[in-house]
């Protein structure tokens, strides 16, 4: 498994920067996860470091290879990005969507072999979908969708996934059985997340943006202190340790 380095990366559209000198190292399989607020740039960012986008300055590599310099092909077959606001095409069926994540990985004759449908029926399993893999993609609900795409995330295969808000559009069943997937799954995950309690309870590592900039990384519960989350935020927040795990409740503007 490989490390991820950001390194003085700057992103942004049109060449004019969001964010600037954003540095921090993900290590092989622990999970980091991204915070600010709306519009600070967590998506932008997010696509830079996949490599989706370019970085407007710095660079990202992934055991020691920048993102950037790898094919498409190449880089699917070691990072995954599952986007906010992805809409599957509606036609398809979720088994068939699912199994899209599958391309970088093969030849044409191994489309829809046996290999390839056990991982497709796996990730579908992993997300509670085995029930709805036939059904088209424009019949399901919004979360349901989220995990259809969480799916071919996962069908995907790589070692290093990035996800954008995964957590999004998903009951609270569904989101502490995500992060557990996670968890157990092994893989190295940079993620964005809205929710500071989720973020300080199941990840190894929070980074914050702020004003165009990366305020903190670090352990998250020295990270989310209640200074820093009134400072990005503009609310009163206290931590707090139940049952060995530490939490972190937003009480008040
Ligand atoms: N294609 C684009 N061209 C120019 N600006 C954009 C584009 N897409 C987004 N933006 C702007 O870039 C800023 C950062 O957007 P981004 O989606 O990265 O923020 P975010 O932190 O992920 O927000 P959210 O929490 O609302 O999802 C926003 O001000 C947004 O309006």
């Amino acid at each position: 498994m490989s490390r991820l380095d950001i390194c003085s990366v700057a992103a942004g559209f049109n060449k004019i920067p969001l964010l600037t000198n954003v540095s921090f190292t993900v290590e092989p399989g622990t999970m980091t996860a991204l915070v600010g607020v709306n519009g600070a740039g967590k998506s932008t960012l997010l696509r830079a470091i996949a490599g989706i986008s370019p970085a407007l300055a710095g660079q990202v590599l992934y055991d020691g290879v920048s993102v950037h310099s790898m094919r498409p092909r190449q880089r699917a077959r070691q990072l995954t990005l599952v986007g906010q606001e992805e809409s599957p095409p509606g036609d398809l069926t979720v088994s068939e969507m699912v199994a899209l994540g599958r391309l970088p990985h093969l030849k044409s004759w191994e489309i829809g072999g046996k290999r390839e449908q056990k991982i497709v029926a796996d990730a579908l399993a992993l997300v509670g979908l085995s029930d709805l893999a036939e059904r088209p993609c424009d019949q399901l609900s919004g979360g349901q969708r989220r995990r259809a795409l969480l799916a071919r995330g996962f069908a995907q295969g790589t070692d290093m996934v990035m996800l954008d808000e995964p957590t999004n559009h998903l009951d609270v069943h569904h989101q502490l059985h995500l992060l557990k997937v996670l968890r157990e799954s092994g893989r190295t995950i940079l993620a964005t997340i809205h929710d500071l309690d989720l973020a300080v309870a199941h990840f190894d590592q929070v980074v914050v943006l702020h004003e165009g900039a990366m305020l903190a990384a670090g352990n998250p519960s020295d990270v989310l202190t209640s200074d820093n989350v009134r400072k990005v935020f503009d609310v009163e927040a206290h931590l707090l340790t139940v049952a060995g795990k530490t939490h972190i409740i937003v009480d008040s503007l």
